[in-house]
């Protein structure tokens, strides 16, 4: 059956966005968790961005100014590491540099959750999360928590993603079964991705990276950059997935998959569809 138009767009789109990232290997500052370095590292080397993880708040200064996107991820947020989640932020946004919120297990702590209503004040482009985490935010209230793991379906996040978009001026991203895009108008669904991933501890981590990758080369598009990004990173586990025996062989497997993606592929298995 050949692909609605609208499809044939979105495939176009993903598959540009990809080879930029590779043509250009942007510079993405990481603020993230101890668990994730790794594979976020790792994600946006496959995906051909160069990563940074540079954390210390001397460092700041020096740095940030030289970053194309940044990714602030609050994980295993601690007092001493605030500091300079907001002193990069502030760079980025005083600079015109994308930046990425991924609000890791916010519902935690009050101090997680107030620490990222902070970072939303300091304008992120976009913000990435689970349904929980998404609900939480939006509402400013932390509700049950399941640590840095989604109780809700990231469809039952979509009207708490539209107010905080509304509201932050952020896109706003959650990731699921099928990853919701955003910016208070617009509702895109991204359909690629395998439930095994959610086995892989740092894949919601690592996506977030990925965006930032993807919004530093089409920064004037946030939600169509997001969307890529959330595609590609789907069909490298779909891939990975087909030659996986579990989540440990798939972790590699998805890296493999993501540094070989060729055009036929990405073209072919885009799943993207306009919700409402
Ligand atoms: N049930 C699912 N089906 C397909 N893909 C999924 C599913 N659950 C998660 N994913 C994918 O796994 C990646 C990480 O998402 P998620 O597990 O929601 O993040 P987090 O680890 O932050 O909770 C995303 O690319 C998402 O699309
Ligand atoms: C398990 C865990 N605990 C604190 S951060 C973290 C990693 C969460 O990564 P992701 O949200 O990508 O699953
Ligand atoms: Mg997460």
């Amino acid at each position: 059956m050949e692909p609605k138009p609208e499809q044939n767009e979105w495939s176009s789109g993903v598959w540009a966005h990809l080879t930029d990232v590779r043509r250009r290997s942007p510079l993405v500052q990481c603020i993230t968790n101890f668990v994730s370095m790794d594979l976020v590292a790792n994600t946006l080397l496959s995906a051909g961005a160069s990563p940074a993880m540079v954390h210390s708040v001397v460092e700041i200064p020096d740095f940030t100014p030289h970053i194309h996107a940044l990714s602030i991820n609050v994980g295993t947020l601690t007092p001493e590491w605030l500091p300079s989640m907001k002193a990069a932020a502030e760079v980025a946004s005083q600079l015109g540099k994308p930046w990425v919120l991924d609000p890791a297990a916010v519902s935690c702590s009050g101090f997680r959750l107030k620490s990222c209503l902070e970072l939303i004040g300091l304008k992120p482009t976009v913000i990435k999360g689970n349904g929980s985490e998404i609900i939480a935010l939006s509402s400013a209230s932390p509700g049950q928590t399941k640590g840095a793991d989604s109780s809700h379906e990231s469809t039952d996040a979509i009207e708490a993603a539209k107010s905080l978009a509304l509201t932050s001026g952020a896109v706003v991203a959650v990731s699921g079964a099928a990853d919701i895009v955003t910016d208070g108008n617009q509702v895109i669904g991204v359909h690629n991705g395998t439930k095994m991933m959610q086995k892989i501890t740092a894949t919601g981590c690592s996506l977030a990276g990925l965006i930032a990758a993807f919004l530093a080369i089409d920064s004037s598009r946030p939600l169509e950059a997001t969307v890529s990004a959330m595609s590609v990173f789907g069909i490298a586990g779909e891939l990975g997935e087909a030659l996986a025996n579990g989540p440990a062989s798939l972790r590699m497997h998805l890296i493999d998959s993501l540094y070989g993606l060729d055009e036929t592929t990405v073209r072919s298995r885009v799943n993207i569809t306009r919700f409402g």
